[in-house]
Protein backbone atom coordinates (compact mmCIF):
# COMPACT_ATOMS: atom_id res chain seq x y z
CA UNK A 1 0.00 0.00 0.00
CA UNK A 2 1.72 3.54 -0.64
CA UNK A 3 2.64 5.71 2.13
CA UNK A 4 -0.20 7.31 3.20
CA UNK A 5 -0.08 11.32 4.38
CA UNK A 6 0.02 12.23 7.40
CA UNK A 7 -2.91 14.24 8.76
CA UNK A 8 -2.56 17.55 10.34
CA UNK A 9 -5.59 17.23 12.26
CA UNK A 10 -6.51 14.62 15.21
CA UNK A 11 -8.74 11.70 14.00
CA UNK A 12 -11.80 10.76 15.22
CA UNK A 13 -11.89 9.71 18.78
CA UNK A 14 -13.25 5.98 18.16
CA UNK A 15 -14.84 4.13 21.45
CA UNK A 16 -15.36 0.69 19.74
CA UNK A 17 -16.48 -1.71 16.75
CA UNK A 18 -19.88 -1.00 17.47
CA UNK A 19 -21.98 -2.93 14.19
CA UNK A 20 -21.99 -4.76 11.01
CA UNK A 21 -24.07 -4.25 7.49
CA UNK A 22 -23.57 -8.05 5.78
CA UNK A 23 -25.61 -8.50 2.55
CA UNK A 24 -27.17 -12.15 2.76
CA UNK A 25 -29.19 -13.99 -0.03
CA UNK A 26 -32.08 -15.16 1.78
CA UNK A 27 -33.06 -13.16 4.88
CA UNK A 28 -35.26 -16.20 6.37
CA UNK A 29 -32.43 -18.75 6.03
CA UNK A 30 -30.42 -15.75 8.14
CA UNK A 31 -33.09 -15.07 10.16
CA UNK A 32 -33.34 -19.03 11.61
CA UNK A 33 -30.01 -18.55 11.86
CA UNK A 34 -28.84 -15.47 13.65
CA UNK A 35 -32.12 -15.53 15.30
CA UNK A 36 -33.04 -19.18 15.77
CA UNK A 37 -29.48 -20.23 16.68
CA UNK A 38 -27.68 -17.56 18.15
CA UNK A 39 -30.57 -15.87 19.53
CA UNK A 40 -29.84 -12.60 18.76
CA UNK A 41 -32.84 -9.93 19.40
CA UNK A 42 -34.87 -8.37 16.31
CA UNK A 43 -34.79 -5.11 16.80
CA UNK A 44 -36.49 -4.59 13.62
CA UNK A 45 -37.11 -6.51 10.48
CA UNK A 46 -39.22 -6.35 6.97
CA UNK A 47 -39.01 -8.37 3.99
CA UNK A 48 -35.42 -7.46 3.13
CA UNK A 49 -33.81 -6.51 6.30
CA UNK A 50 -33.38 -7.69 10.09
CA UNK A 51 -31.78 -5.09 12.39
CA UNK A 52 -30.18 -7.46 15.12
CA UNK A 53 -28.69 -7.20 18.33
CA UNK A 54 -27.44 -9.00 21.51
CA UNK A 55 -28.32 -9.21 25.10
CA UNK A 56 -26.35 -6.72 26.43
CA UNK A 57 -26.55 -3.87 23.76
CA UNK A 58 -29.39 -1.45 24.06
CA UNK A 59 -27.83 0.40 20.64
CA UNK A 60 -30.51 0.01 18.26
CA UNK A 61 -27.91 -2.79 16.53
CA UNK A 62 -25.32 -4.72 15.90
CA UNK A 63 -25.78 -6.37 13.26
CA UNK A 64 -27.77 -5.56 10.31
CA UNK A 65 -28.32 -8.27 7.07
CA UNK A 66 -29.70 -6.60 4.24
CA UNK A 67 -31.18 -8.98 1.46
CA UNK A 68 -29.13 -8.59 -1.88
CA UNK A 69 -27.30 -10.33 -4.86
CA UNK A 70 -24.42 -10.75 -3.38
CA UNK A 71 -23.15 -11.56 -0.56
CA UNK A 72 -20.76 -9.14 0.86
CA UNK A 73 -19.60 -7.13 3.65
CA UNK A 74 -21.42 -3.53 3.09
CA UNK A 75 -19.81 -1.71 6.13
CA UNK A 76 -18.03 -1.89 9.21
CA UNK A 77 -19.22 0.62 11.53
CA UNK A 78 -17.74 2.10 14.58
CA UNK A 79 -18.65 4.27 17.14
CA UNK A 80 -17.28 7.66 18.10
CA UNK A 81 -17.11 9.89 21.88
CA UNK A 82 -19.56 12.39 20.36
CA UNK A 83 -21.75 13.57 17.31
CA UNK A 84 -18.88 15.60 17.17
CA UNK A 85 -16.36 13.66 16.46
CA UNK A 86 -18.25 13.35 12.58
CA UNK A 87 -16.27 16.60 11.71
CA UNK A 88 -12.76 15.00 12.82
CA UNK A 89 -13.69 12.29 10.71
CA UNK A 90 -14.67 14.05 8.05
CA UNK A 91 -11.62 16.18 8.10
CA UNK A 92 -9.44 13.92 8.83
CA UNK A 93 -10.26 11.41 5.83
CA UNK A 94 -10.71 14.48 3.32
CA UNK A 95 -6.59 14.99 4.26
CA UNK A 96 -5.95 11.13 3.74
CA UNK A 97 -7.39 11.75 0.11
CA UNK A 98 -10.12 8.98 0.17
CA UNK A 99 -13.81 8.53 -0.77
CA UNK A 100 -16.11 10.30 2.25
CA UNK A 101 -19.83 10.55 2.32
CA UNK A 102 -21.79 12.16 5.01
CA UNK A 103 -24.99 10.35 6.11
CA UNK A 104 -28.34 11.93 7.02
CA UNK A 105 -29.68 10.91 10.69
CA UNK A 106 -31.80 7.67 9.85
CA UNK A 107 -30.08 6.88 6.36
CA UNK A 108 -29.86 3.59 8.19
CA UNK A 109 -32.56 2.94 10.43
CA UNK A 110 -31.44 3.62 14.31
CA UNK A 111 -28.23 5.67 13.69
CA UNK A 112 -28.19 9.59 13.73
CA UNK A 113 -25.81 11.17 11.40
CA UNK A 114 -22.64 9.46 10.28
CA UNK A 115 -19.61 9.55 8.17
CA UNK A 116 -18.89 6.81 5.56
CA UNK A 117 -15.42 6.48 4.11
CA UNK A 118 -13.89 4.23 1.46
CA UNK A 119 -11.02 3.59 3.92
CA UNK A 120 -7.04 3.28 2.47
CA UNK A 121 -7.00 -0.48 2.84
CA UNK A 122 -10.86 -0.50 0.62
CA UNK A 123 -12.66 -1.17 3.80
CA UNK A 124 -16.17 0.65 3.87
CA UNK A 125 -16.27 1.96 6.96
CA UNK A 126 -18.73 4.07 8.83
CA UNK A 127 -18.12 6.52 12.46
CA UNK A 128 -20.98 7.11 14.50
CA UNK A 129 -22.67 8.34 17.72
CA UNK A 130 -26.25 9.28 18.15
CA UNK A 131 -28.23 5.73 17.67
CA UNK A 132 -31.49 4.50 19.17
CA UNK A 133 -31.77 3.20 22.77
CA UNK A 134 -33.68 0.14 23.15
CA UNK A 135 -34.52 -2.15 25.67
CA UNK A 136 -31.32 -3.23 27.15
CA UNK A 137 -32.43 -7.62 27.59
CA UNK A 138 -29.14 -7.86 30.02
CA UNK A 139 -31.57 -9.42 32.68
CA UNK A 140 -33.91 -10.86 30.42
CA UNK A 141 -33.19 -14.37 31.48
CA UNK A 142 -36.64 -14.96 30.88
CA UNK A 143 -36.25 -14.76 26.94
CA UNK A 144 -32.35 -15.42 26.99
CA UNK A 145 -31.60 -19.09 25.76
CA UNK A 146 -28.50 -21.25 26.94
CA UNK A 147 -26.03 -19.74 24.23
CA UNK A 148 -27.31 -16.57 24.90
CA UNK A 149 -24.46 -13.91 23.09
CA UNK A 150 -23.94 -10.67 25.52
CA UNK A 151 -22.46 -8.38 22.83
CA UNK A 152 -20.18 -7.45 19.48
CA UNK A 153 -16.98 -7.65 20.29
CA UNK A 154 -14.78 -7.41 16.73
CA UNK A 155 -14.07 -7.13 13.09
CA UNK A 156 -11.22 -9.60 11.52
CA UNK A 157 -10.41 -8.06 8.13
CA UNK A 158 -8.34 -9.57 5.46
CA UNK A 159 -5.32 -7.24 4.16
CA UNK A 160 -2.44 -8.08 2.16
CA UNK A 161 -0.05 -5.56 3.94
CA UNK A 162 -0.61 -6.30 8.05
CA UNK A 163 2.21 -3.43 8.86
CA UNK A 164 0.81 -1.04 6.49
CA UNK A 165 -2.87 -1.43 8.13
CA UNK A 166 -1.14 -1.80 11.40
CA UNK A 167 0.52 2.43 10.82
CA UNK A 168 -2.87 3.04 9.60
CA UNK A 169 -5.03 1.50 12.60
CA UNK A 170 -2.50 3.20 14.67
CA UNK A 171 -3.10 6.52 13.10
CA UNK A 172 -6.61 6.24 14.60
CA UNK A 173 -5.19 5.87 18.49
CA UNK A 174 -5.75 2.06 17.93
CA UNK A 175 -3.02 -0.06 19.95
CA UNK A 176 -1.39 -3.57 19.06
CA UNK A 177 -2.41 -6.28 21.83
CA UNK A 178 -0.61 -8.52 19.92
CA UNK A 179 0.70 -10.09 16.74
CA UNK A 180 2.19 -13.07 14.89
CA UNK A 181 5.97 -12.64 13.13
CA UNK A 182 7.93 -14.68 11.91
CA UNK A 183 12.11 -14.50 12.59
CA UNK A 184 12.63 -12.38 9.56
CA UNK A 185 10.05 -10.12 11.14
CA UNK A 186 7.14 -10.92 8.62
CA UNK A 187 4.01 -9.87 10.30
CA UNK A 188 1.19 -12.56 9.35
CA UNK A 189 -1.42 -11.01 11.74
CA UNK A 190 -2.52 -8.13 14.09
CA UNK A 191 -5.07 -7.65 17.01
CA UNK A 192 -5.70 -3.88 18.03
CA UNK A 193 -8.18 -2.47 20.65
CA UNK A 194 -9.91 0.99 21.28
CA UNK A 195 -11.82 -0.40 23.97
CA UNK A 196 -9.87 -2.16 27.29
CA UNK A 197 -10.29 -5.81 25.65
CA UNK A 198 -7.66 -7.68 23.18
CA UNK A 199 -9.16 -5.76 20.04
CA UNK A 200 -11.62 -4.09 17.79
CA UNK A 201 -10.00 -5.04 14.87
CA UNK A 202 -7.89 -8.18 13.86
CA UNK A 203 -5.73 -7.42 10.20
CA UNK A 204 -5.12 -10.80 8.92
CA UNK A 205 -2.45 -11.09 6.44
CA UNK A 206 -4.28 -12.42 3.10
CA UNK A 207 -5.58 -10.93 -0.67
CA UNK A 208 -7.65 -7.94 0.36
CA UNK A 209 -9.50 -6.37 0.91
CA UNK A 210 -12.22 -9.30 2.66
CA UNK A 211 -14.02 -9.09 5.60
CA UNK A 212 -12.99 -12.23 7.38
CA UNK A 213 -15.67 -12.42 10.66
CA UNK A 214 -17.06 -10.67 12.99
CA UNK A 215 -17.29 -11.51 16.51
CA UNK A 216 -19.87 -11.91 19.14
CA UNK A 217 -18.59 -12.20 23.25
CA UNK A 218 -20.13 -14.41 25.00
CA UNK A 219 -19.86 -14.40 29.30
CA UNK A 220 -19.18 -18.66 29.33
CA UNK A 221 -17.92 -21.08 27.38
CA UNK A 222 -21.10 -23.60 28.08
CA UNK A 223 -23.21 -20.80 26.11
CA UNK A 224 -20.74 -21.55 23.29
CA UNK A 225 -21.03 -24.84 23.76
CA UNK A 226 -24.76 -24.76 23.74
CA UNK A 227 -24.67 -23.22 20.57
CA UNK A 228 -22.75 -26.22 19.29
CA UNK A 229 -25.17 -28.68 20.53
CA UNK A 230 -28.04 -26.85 19.10
CA UNK A 231 -26.68 -27.01 15.63
CA UNK A 232 -26.02 -30.74 15.80
CA UNK A 233 -29.75 -31.22 17.12
CA UNK A 234 -30.91 -29.75 13.64
CA UNK A 235 -28.01 -31.78 11.90
CA UNK A 236 -26.36 -28.31 10.76
CA UNK A 237 -22.85 -29.31 12.41
CA UNK A 238 -21.49 -28.50 9.16
CA UNK A 239 -22.04 -24.88 10.02
CA UNK A 240 -18.96 -25.27 12.60
CA UNK A 241 -15.97 -24.30 10.36
CA UNK A 242 -13.37 -24.39 13.43
CA UNK A 243 -13.64 -24.95 17.82
CA UNK A 244 -14.74 -25.27 19.58
CA UNK A 245 -11.39 -24.66 21.26
CA UNK A 246 -9.13 -22.17 23.45
CA UNK A 247 -7.42 -19.53 21.53
CA UNK A 248 -3.65 -18.76 21.78
CA UNK A 249 -3.94 -15.19 20.78
CA UNK A 250 -6.80 -13.45 22.95
CA UNK A 251 -6.94 -16.42 25.39
CA UNK A 252 -10.49 -16.27 24.56
CA UNK A 253 -12.64 -19.79 23.94
CA UNK A 254 -13.70 -19.85 20.41
CA UNK A 255 -16.22 -21.16 17.99
CA UNK A 256 -16.05 -20.34 14.09
CA UNK A 257 -19.70 -20.78 12.29
CA UNK A 258 -20.58 -19.89 8.83
CA UNK A 259 -23.87 -18.40 7.97
CA UNK A 260 -26.07 -19.65 5.27
CA UNK A 261 -24.20 -17.18 2.64
CA UNK A 262 -20.73 -18.63 4.09
CA UNK A 263 -20.40 -15.36 6.28
CA UNK A 264 -17.97 -16.37 8.96
CA UNK A 265 -19.42 -15.77 12.67
CA UNK A 266 -16.97 -16.17 15.78
CA UNK A 267 -18.35 -16.58 18.86
CA UNK A 268 -15.77 -16.17 21.70
CA UNK A 269 -16.14 -15.57 25.41
CA UNK A 270 -13.97 -12.71 27.11
CA UNK A 271 -10.92 -12.53 26.62
CA UNK A 272 -8.75 -9.72 28.62
CA UNK A 273 -8.30 -6.45 29.80
CA UNK A 274 -5.88 -4.23 27.87
CA UNK A 275 -6.78 -0.88 29.10
CA UNK A 276 -3.65 0.34 30.75
CA UNK A 277 -1.16 2.26 28.40
CA UNK A 278 1.73 -0.19 29.43
CA UNK A 279 -0.47 -2.86 28.34
CA UNK A 280 2.36 -5.15 27.17
CA UNK A 281 2.48 -6.71 23.59
CA UNK A 282 1.90 -10.66 23.17
CA UNK A 283 4.05 -11.27 20.33
CA UNK A 284 3.85 -14.93 18.45
CA UNK A 285 5.93 -16.73 16.78
CA UNK A 286 3.93 -18.26 13.31
CA UNK A 287 5.55 -21.85 14.03
CA UNK A 288 4.10 -22.01 17.01
CA UNK A 289 1.14 -24.46 17.14
CA UNK A 290 -0.81 -23.37 20.14
CA UNK A 291 -0.54 -19.46 19.07
CA UNK A 292 -4.08 -19.92 17.26
CA UNK A 293 -5.28 -23.16 19.25
CA UNK A 294 -3.84 -23.33 22.66
CA UNK A 295 -4.34 -26.97 22.73
CA UNK A 296 -2.41 -27.21 19.44
CA UNK A 297 -5.48 -27.85 17.40
CA UNK A 298 -4.51 -27.87 13.44
CA UNK A 299 -6.59 -24.47 12.00
CA UNK A 300 -8.37 -25.53 9.28
CA UNK A 301 -7.19 -25.06 5.96
CA UNK A 302 -10.81 -23.17 4.94
CA UNK A 303 -10.18 -20.66 7.77
CA UNK A 304 -7.00 -18.96 6.12
CA UNK A 305 -8.32 -19.18 2.77
CA UNK A 306 -11.85 -18.31 2.42
CA UNK A 307 -13.66 -14.71 3.39
CA UNK A 308 -15.86 -12.75 2.41
CA UNK A 309 -16.71 -10.08 -0.74
CA UNK A 310 -15.97 -6.53 0.68
CA UNK A 311 -18.48 -3.70 -0.92
CA UNK A 312 -17.68 -0.21 -1.87
CA UNK A 313 -19.91 3.01 -0.83
CA UNK A 314 -21.87 2.19 -4.46
CA UNK A 315 -22.76 -1.39 -3.32
CA UNK A 316 -19.80 -2.76 -5.93
CA UNK A 317 -17.23 -5.47 -5.45
CA UNK A 318 -14.01 -4.11 -4.52
CA UNK A 319 -11.43 -5.59 -6.36
CA UNK A 320 -9.08 -7.65 -4.85
CA UNK A 321 -4.61 -6.51 -3.65
CA UNK A 322 -3.13 -10.17 -3.61
CA UNK A 323 -0.53 -10.40 -1.04
CA UNK A 324 3.24 -10.50 -1.91
CA UNK A 325 4.85 -11.31 1.64
CA UNK A 326 4.73 -15.39 2.79
CA UNK A 327 1.25 -16.70 3.47
CA UNK A 328 0.43 -17.98 7.36
CA UNK A 329 -0.87 -21.41 5.43
CA UNK A 330 2.09 -21.92 3.69
CA UNK A 331 4.51 -21.74 6.07
CA UNK A 332 2.81 -24.05 9.31
CA UNK A 333 0.65 -26.14 7.45
CA UNK A 334 1.49 -26.17 3.40
CA UNK A 335 4.59 -29.40 2.65
CA UNK A 336 7.06 -26.76 3.42
CA UNK A 337 5.41 -26.15 6.40
CA UNK A 338 6.33 -26.93 10.19
CA UNK A 339 4.93 -26.15 13.39
CA UNK A 340 6.26 -26.86 17.06
CA UNK A 341 4.84 -26.97 20.39
CA UNK A 342 8.08 -27.14 22.22
CA UNK A 343 10.48 -25.05 20.19
CA UNK A 344 13.56 -26.48 21.34
CA UNK A 345 12.68 -30.34 21.01
CA UNK A 346 13.38 -31.33 17.87
CA UNK A 347 12.61 -34.86 19.17
CA UNK A 348 8.91 -34.35 19.95
CA UNK A 349 8.12 -30.73 20.13
CA UNK A 350 7.33 -30.78 16.17
CA UNK A 351 4.47 -31.58 13.81
CA UNK A 352 4.69 -32.59 10.17
CA UNK A 353 3.62 -29.63 7.64
CA UNK A 354 1.34 -31.76 6.42
CA UNK A 355 -1.29 -32.15 9.49
CA UNK A 356 -4.67 -30.79 8.00
O1 LIG B 1 -10.47 -13.05 17.64
C1 LIG B 1 -9.47 -13.77 17.47
C2 LIG B 1 -8.57 -14.09 18.49
C3 LIG B 1 -7.55 -15.03 18.28
C4 LIG B 1 -7.42 -15.66 17.03
S1 LIG B 1 -6.23 -16.89 16.83
O2 LIG B 1 -6.78 -17.87 15.90
O3 LIG B 1 -5.96 -17.44 18.15
O4 LIG B 1 -5.04 -16.23 16.30
C5 LIG B 1 -8.23 -15.35 15.98
C6 LIG B 1 -9.21 -14.24 16.07
O5 LIG B 1 -8.69 -13.13 15.39
O6 LIG B 1 -10.46 -14.61 15.52
FE1 LIG C 1 -11.86 -13.15 16.04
Amino acid sequence: MPALPTPSVTPPDVIRAAYAELIVSDIAASRAFYVGVLGLVVTYEDDDTLYLRAFEEYLHHSLILRRGPVPALAALAYRVRSAGELDAAVAYYEQLGVRVERRAAGATRGVGEAVRIEDPLGFPIEFFYDSEHVERFTRRYDVQGAGAISRLDHFNIVTPDVPAARDYYEGLGFRVSEDIKDDEDVVYAAWMHRKATVHDVALTGGDGPRMHHIAFATHERSQILHLCDHLGALRQSDRIERGPGRHGVSNAFYLYLLDPDGHRIEIYTHDYYTGDPDNPVVTWDVHDNQRRDWWGNPVVPSWYANASTVLDLDGEPVALTHRTEARESEVTIGADGFSYTRKNDAELGFKLGSQV
